[in-house]
Formats: structure tokens, C-alpha cells, sequence
């Protein structure tokens, strides 16, 4: 999904809205004195190094232009690229009488080096890579006439597609697609990574993302609040603190896991072989009596406790660190007594699948519980439909959050993560289509009780879990996403864990 490429920086953890870059932009531009012209020839320099490397045969391009800087860039590109002796046919979107400013000194500069400029009537066959320059993030309304026809064709067409800054029809802010979005190969975006790139429908666009900050002072960044932190594995392994040389078992965390009614027991059992892989120490399982007799055969090193009514749990409660609850639970009688009884014991609780729909039906505040809906779990408990959840995801975050109190997870591509505290939230940009399996929610409850077992804090938990589980889901999808189950995901635990995955 990202990979390093000269020229092009790590991807960073602060993510923006379109505004807050363009006050970024505004800052290089007047407080470092650095010309706007000189942006706009970086980025062009930096999208055309990654075009030749990602693509070194490539000798026929195409480049879309747009009316707005962003076209600009397309341009710089094109001069660029004829220089270098390719094949450039320039269609411009748009009166090219209305390009301003940079974009018409980038324009000026093309056609002075000979560079012509066509109306985009259709796409030319013979090309090797397109260039879409046509909106960056001054994207404005959704996409139509010519320039929908354009970025339809763009996506009908069989050879790869660089996106500069944004896909074109992607908004910056939300991710949402504005009619039609181009679905790019790969996106290279500049000086602030916009969120829509992580959230909403921007994983699909993206493609692999490179990024350059174009060479701007660190400091042009100290001036603008972060709308959004990125986060992956990468940052989050030094969370997990090394094991103490003379740890032992009670020092790692018991984690009590309660769910499995009839029938549903193989959630639990997921979740119980996910929390011991995640490092802790002891793993009960509270399940009916109806297969808590064989539920471990499998896996012997999981407890397991018959649990007939919620009285049978008292001894299993005073033993545990944590409890999660609701893989598998199930929402009959057995199901809501359990949750009865452990809704209001104040201790540090995940509370998953069944237990959230039993949550939606009679909601409460717990403000130090890890909830960890998916779309549709989310829907019941804001009383609204899916199609609403997944329109904005950073919103139905906060709601969720601001409803029920504690660390609110929405699962998902880019799941989101918001502990109310002043922090913006966080969305994990690892993990992959492969995980949308059964099973997989069941496994990250697992994980996560497993951390706060340990000690972390609710945020710190859910956030190191998150990407701890969309980490191992990358890992396991190495041998392919299709076909990707819940166990494979478990399997991976280790080796991620233990940063030995290269080995
Ligand atoms: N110093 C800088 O600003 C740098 C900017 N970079 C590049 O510039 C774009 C942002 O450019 P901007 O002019 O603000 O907007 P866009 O070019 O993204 O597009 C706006 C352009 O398109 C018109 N428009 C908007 N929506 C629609 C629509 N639905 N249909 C038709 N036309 C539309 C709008 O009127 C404008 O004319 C940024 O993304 C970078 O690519 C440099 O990279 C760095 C320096
Ligand atoms: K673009």
C-alpha cells in the first residue's frame, strides 16, 4: 500500500483537511518566502520521479489536466517529461484560458519548451501510464459533464493512472466520491497527506501512496493542529513493553472472556486463542454449559467455566484483569443476564458484537469501556442506518464516543479509533480487504483485552490492537486476501508481535 521511494518521504502520522493545507501552503509560501511556483515545480519533479520509477518502461503518457493548480502541477510534468525524451499528449479539461497564477506560468513554460495542449475529446489508446491532474484538493462539487466523461473513461481504460495530490472526484476532507472518482494505481500527494486518503471511499481510490512535504521546514508544521492521526503498526510496536526477564503468568494479565451460547461457541474460542497470542498470561473462558466441556480441546491452554446464570461468574470476575463480552453471546436470556451483570462492575471491560446490540437496546455510559462496533453494530447503537455510518465515519466515530463514553472503535477500511480526550482521533491505514471474514471482529476483541490486561489504558489498547490485528491481516494476506480466515489472522500474532516477521 506505501512504499518508499526516492524523493518521496515516509508517509506521516498527521493527517489534514484540505483547508489546513492550504494554510500550510500559505505559510511556505509567505512566512519561509518560498515561491509558489517553486512548490508547484517540486511537486511536478517529485510526480514525475515516482512515475519513472514505478513505471521505468513507461515511454507514452497522457496527462489530464484541470483549470486549477492541480492542473498546473499536470503541466510541470509534461514539460518535465518531454524533456526527458517520452511521449506526451496533453489533454486539458476546462477553458485553458482559465488557468491563473502558477498553473499559468507551468502552462506558459510547457508550451515555450513545445509542448502542446489538446481538448480532452477522448483518451488516447496508445499510452503506457495516464497522469490525473485534474482536481487536487480544491475540489469543490461533484464531478460532471466532460469532467466526469473523462475520469469515467480514466477508469474504463486498462493502463495504470498516477494521481496527482488526490484521484480526482475524491473529496480531501471526507473521502467521499463527488459523482465519479478516479480509481488510481497510485496517488502522490504533497506537503499535507489529506485524510480523505484514509477514510470513507479513499483506500479504494488511493492505490499505493507516496508523499513528499516538497522540502518545507519542519516548522511550517508546529503552526497547524493535526485533523486526523494516522496510525500503523510501524509506530505502535513500541507499545508493547518487552517481557520482564522474571515475568510470570499472573504478571501478563488474566483475561475473562464471556460469550459462546449455543451453537455460537466458536467466536469465544477465537477470541480466547487470540488473547493468549497476543501475550496473556491466563485466558478463561465463561461460556454455556452446553460446550464448555469440550471448548478447549483444541487449545488446552484456554480455561474454560460453565457458566448456568450470571451468579456462576462472581468467583471468575474477582480473578480477571479484564473482561470482554459478546462474541457469541447471543441475545436470549442467558445472553442478557451475563451483560446485566457485567455492564455495571466497573471494571476494565471490551464490549463486542452481541453484547453492543444488547448495549443499543438499553444504552449507558461506561466511561472506561473499549467498545469495537462494526458498521452495522454502529447503526443500532446511533439509531441509524449503515448507509449513514459509512457516509462519514469520523462523525459517526465521535458520536459514538460522545454517546457512550470510553474508547469507541469503528471497525471497517481505516478503522477509526476516538477516546474523546483532546487528542483527534485515529485511523489504522494498515489491514486489507482479506479481513472482512468471520471471525476477524472476534479476534480483535481478543487482542485488545488482551492489552489492557496488561496494563494499557483503554486508548492505548485499543489503538496498539487495532494495528496489531490489520498488521497481522497484511501478514497473512502475503499468501493472498481471497481465502483469508480469522485463524490465519491469529496465526500471524506472534511473529508480528515478536518483530520477527521478515524472518
Ligand atoms: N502552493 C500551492 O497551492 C500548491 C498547490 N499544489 C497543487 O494545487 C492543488 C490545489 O489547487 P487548487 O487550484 O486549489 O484546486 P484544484 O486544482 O485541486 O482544483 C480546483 C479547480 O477545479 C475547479 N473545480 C473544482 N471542482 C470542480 C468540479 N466538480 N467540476 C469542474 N471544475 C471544478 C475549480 O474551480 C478550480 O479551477 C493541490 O491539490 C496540488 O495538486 C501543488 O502541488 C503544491 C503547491
Ligand atoms: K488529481
Amino acid at each position: 500500500m506505501t512504499r518508499s521511494m526516492p524523493d518521496t518521504d515516509r508517509l506521516p502520522h498527521a493527517l489534514y483537511r484540505a483547508e489546513q493545507v492550504r494554510n500550510l501552503d500559505r505559510t511556505a509560501i509567505e512566512d519561509f518566502d518560498i515561491p509558489g511556483i517553486e512548490l508547484m515545480n517540486r511537486a511536478g519533479a517529485v510526480a514525475f520521479r515516482c512515475l519513472r520509477d514505478r513505471w521505468p518502461a513507461a515511454r507514452r503518457l497522457t496527462i489530464l489536466t484541470g483549470t486549477g493548480n492541480n492542473g498546473g502541477d499536470g503541466y510541470v510534468i509534461a514539460r518535465l517529461a518531454r524533456a526527458a525524451g517520452l511521449t506526451v499528449r496533453l489533454l486539458q479539461l476546462g477553458d485553458a484560458e482559465r488557468l491563473r497564477g502558477d498553473a499559468a506560468v507551468s502552462c506558459m513554460a510547457y508550451r515555450n519548451a513545445g509542448g502542446t495542449v489538446e481538448p480532452c475529446s477522448a483518451l488516447p489508446r496508445e499510452t503506457d501510464v495516464y497522469v490525473d491532474a485534474i482536481f487536487g484538493r480544491g475540489l469543490e462539487r461533484a464531478v460532471e459533464a466532460q469532467w466526469a466523461d473523462a475520469v469515467m473513461a480514466l477508469n474504463g481504460q486498462r493502463a495504470p493512472i498516477l494521481a496527482v495530490d488526490m484521484p480526482s472526484g475524491l473529496h480531501s476532507d471526507t473521502g467521499r466520491v463527488l459523482g465519479v472518482a478516479v480509481k488510481a494505481s497510485a496517488t502522490v500527494s504533497f506537503i499535507g497527506l489529506k485524510q480523505g486518503l484514509f477514510i470513507g471511499a479513499g483506500p479504494e481510490h488511493r492505490g499505493d501512496l507516496y508523499f513528499s512535504a516538497l522540502e518545507i521546514p519542519a516548522t511550517v508544521y508546529s503552526r497547524e493542529i493535526l485533523s486526523l492521526r494516522r496510525v500503523d503498526w510501524d509506530q505502535q510496536r513500541a507499545s508493547l513493553a518487552p517481557r520482564s526477564r522474571v515475568a510470570h503468568k499472573g504478571d501478563c494479565g488474566h483475561v475473562l472472556l464471556i460469550g459462546g451460547a449455543p451453537g455460537m461457541s466458536g467466536a469465544l474460542r477465537l477470541a480466547g486463542e487470540a488473547a493468549l497470542r497476543t501475550g496473556a498470561g491466563l485466558v478463561t473462558l465463561a461460556t454455556h454449559p452446553q460446550h464448555a466441556a469440550w471448548l478447549n480441546l483444541t487449545r488446552p491452554e484456554l480455561m474454560v467455566a460453565a457458566v448456568e446464570c450470571p451468579e456462576a461468574l462472581g468467583p471468575l470476575v474477582e480473578r480477571a484483569d479484564v473482561i470482554a463480552i459478546g462474541p457469541g453471546l447471543g441475545r436470549d436470556d442467558w445472553g442478557r443476564q451475563l451483560w446485566a451483570q457485567v455492564r455495571d462492575l466497573g471494571l476494565p471491560l471490551v464490549v463486542d458484537a452481541d453484547a453492543l446490540s444488547l448495549l443499543a437496546e438499553m444504552p449507558v455510559y461506561g466511561p472506561d469501556w473499549i467498545l469495537t462496533p462494526h458498521p452495522g453494530e454502529a447503526a443500532r447503537l446511533l439509531q441509524v442506518g449503515v448507509r449513514e455510518i459509512e457516509q462519514d465515519r469520523l462523525e459517526a466515530v465521535r458520536v459514538l464516543q460522545e454517546r457512550y463514553g470510553g474508547t469507541a472503535v469503528l471497525k471497517g477500511a481505516g478503522t477509526l479509533i476516538n477516546d474523546g480526550s483532546q487528542r483527534p482521533p485515529a485511523v489504522c491505514s494498515d489491514g486489507n480487504p482479506g479481513m472482512a471474514t468471520a471471525g476477524s471482529g472476534d479476534v480483535l476483541t481478543g487482542m485488545v483485552a488482551a492489552l489492557r490486561g496488561q496494563g494499557m489504558d483503554a486508548d492505548a489498547a485499543a489503538t496498539a490492537g487495532v494495528c496489531l490485528h490489520a498488521a497481522a491481516g497484511d501478514f497473512a494476506a502475503r499468501q493472498g486476501e481471497r481465502g483469508l480466515i480469522a485463524s490465519d489472522i491469529i496465526a500471524a500474532l506472534r511473529p508480528i508481535a515478536n518483530g520477527i516477521e521478515g524472518m
